[in-house]
């Protein structure tokens, strides 16, 4: 088995902290629990693994916080306790982080924020740097701009979503349970654990229940948010949060929880992810050389390499790029807007901060945002 599916040799984890795991019985944080995932998730980068948390937990901490008996049904309460509750989360992250020297990074993302093709790209751009420089992101839902329509709904699909935008090649949701069971094992005590299995296979929703009380999504978002990170090619781990050293021991191979596969790599399902669903809307005409350099090296996309610009778009829509006589090459998610791209073609990138006044991507598409046509 390839080596990075099998946990050693894997680049890039979302890790997703569920509300029923990481509150202490119901009443705000566990932090002795805290503690341990952070020791864990250290580790891991220290492994070379970049790490990227998920973690809900702001309404649990802010129903504690606010004396109040228990989480409440009305949605702009739930928003309030999330607001007060999230300043607990982050102290805590950020404290237990600190002692290992290791920076955190507030991150609070709604749904729309990765549909809009611009803030993808800079919620993309944002989280990369972050990663980049040892910084571990602290992630959770924007609970008070997030409405009832606009919301993930649960944590399980900003996971999933976070894994697509960022080419996770990991997935792990630590939860209360060991994974994924034949049935609730609430209700059914003795229902088999699923160690392994496809992330489309139908039987799985069959399987899934409701969440418990703090949570809201229960196992049923838990496999649809598997279902969307192998869309981008990342598998899925559903484990016990609770299991000893459980991240680290998944990272040296150990089987351990339920494991959701995708079909495809990373790569190759994150490029047909960008050529099937997402609609083009303009053109850029790529001279001679840029059409080797993306065609023979795989390389990105330079502004030197673009001869005109056709058509109206925007930061992080799709644009089809076509050589000089009309025929596609490639399409991708440009780094600029139409009117900043004619303003930069056929220069050198490092002009890009003189004509436009301030420093953007040195590439007009980077070649992970690229698909070169068949
Ligand atoms: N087939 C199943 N296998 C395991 N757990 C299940 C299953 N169906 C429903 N559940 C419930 O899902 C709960 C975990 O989901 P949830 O409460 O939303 O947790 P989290 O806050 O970690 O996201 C478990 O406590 C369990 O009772
Ligand atoms: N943003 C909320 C989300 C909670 C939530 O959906 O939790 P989960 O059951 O873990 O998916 C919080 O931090 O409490």
């Amino acid at each position: 088995m390839n080596k990075s599916r099998d946990g050693a040799g894997t680049r890039r984890w979302v890790v997703k902290i569920g509300s029923s795991l990481i509150t202490n019985n119901g009443t705000g944080l566990d932090r002795d629990a805290i503690e341990k995932w952070v020791r864990q998730l250290v580790s891991l980068q220290q492994g070379g693994i970049e790490v990227v948390l998920v973690s809900s937990g702001a309404v649990a901490e802010g129903v504690k916080r606010l004396g109040l008996k228990k989480r409440p049904r009305e949605i702009h309460l739930q928003q309030a306790a999330a607001a007060v509750g999230q300043m607990g989360l982050i102290q805590a992250y950020e404290s237990c982080f600190q002692q290992y020297g290791v920076h955190t990074a507030q991150v609070l993302l709604t749904h729309d924020d990765l549909s809009n093709r611009r803030r993808y790209l800079n919620a993309r751009s944002t989280l990369a740097g972050l990663v980049g420089m040892q910084v571990v992101p602290v992630i959770n839902e924007n609970d008070t701009v997030a409405t009832a329509e606009l919301c993930f709904g649960d944590n399980d699909t900003l996971g999933a979503l976070v894994a697509n935008l960022l080419g996770a090649d990991t997935l792990i949701i630590l939860t209360d349970q060991q994974g994924l069971h034949e049935a609730d094992p609430r209700t059914q005590a003795d229902a088999p654990l699923i160690a392994e299995a496809m992330a489309e296979d139908s039987r799985l929703l069959a399987m899934a229940g409701g969440s418990g009380s703090l949570g809201r999504g229960g196992m049923i978002t838990k496999i649809t948010a598997a279902r969307l990170a192998a869309r981008s090619g990342a598998r899925t781990i559903i484990a016990s949060g609770r299991e000893p050293d459980v991240l680290v021991r998944l990272a040296q191979g150990e089987s351990i929880g339920t494991r959701l596969l995708p079909e495809k790599q990373p790569m190759a399902a994150r490029k047909q992810w960008l050529a099937g669903h997402l609609k083009a809307k303009g053109q850029l005409v790529i001279d001679a050389g840029a059409v080797t350099v993306l065609r023979e090296s795989g390389r990105s996309l330079l502004p030197v390499g673009v001869s005109a610009v056709n058509g109206q778009f925007d930061r992080g829509e799709m644009v089809v790029c076509v050589d000089e006589s009309g025929q596609e090459i490639a399409r991708g998610l440009v780094n600029y807007d139409s009117r900043e791209a004619s303003q930069i073609l056929r220069q050198s990138s490092r002009q890009i901060e003189g004509i436009l006044g301030y420093v953007g991507d040195a590439e007009m598409i980077h070649r992970d945002n690229l698909v070169l046509t068949e």
